[in-house]
């Protein structure tokens, strides 16, 4: 699986972390999209950077951390084809692939610590989507994006 990340200014140590939980991965390639300093960024560009490789299927999903992860989840869910869950605690990461098939993970830097966002990536990465009634939920949320 090929997974882009992304955090604004708020978030990199965060980010750096997510990434060594990750190298525990072998099946996972992470590329990190920035930012790489503590220079303040704007969450959008950072938004729009990484969800572009995954609706362009350059990636399968995408990781976004800002400082809460509730600027750059809004920033996220205005592309199409991206479905942004902004988690907090580990049953709404695995609920955000079981039913919502979310393809990009939100966390906020300032927010959540090292170990539950750890425990928050590894459930998000190995859960898949259950599909079926959830799959007609998910078809309803892309129909909107037409509306
Ligand atoms: O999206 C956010 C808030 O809705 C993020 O937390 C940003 O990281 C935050 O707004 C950045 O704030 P700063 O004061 O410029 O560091």
């Amino acid at each position: 699986m090929k997974i882009t990340i992304g955090s604004d200014h708020g978030a990199v140590e965060l980010k750096e972390e997510i990434k060594t939980v990750l190298a525990d991965f072998p099946d996972i390639e992470v590329k990190d999209l920035g930012t790489f300093g503590d220079t303040a960024v704007d969450y959008p560009d950072i938004a729009e950077k990484v969800c572009q490789t995954v609706v362009t299927g350059e990636a399968d999903r995408g990781i976004l951390l800002c400082g809460t992860g509730i600027g750059i989840s809004i920033a996220a869910n205005k592309i199409k084809g991206i479905r942004a869950a902004l988690c907090t605690d580990v049953y709404s990461a695995k609920m955000s692939r079981e039913h919502n098939n979310a393809n990009v993970l939100a966390m906020g830097g300032r927010v959540t610590g090292f170990g539950p966002a750890g425990e928050i990536v590894k459930v998000w990465v190995t859960t898949e989507f259950a599909g079926g009634r959830h799959a007609r939920r998910v078809d309803k949320i892309s129909a909107l994006e037409k509306e």
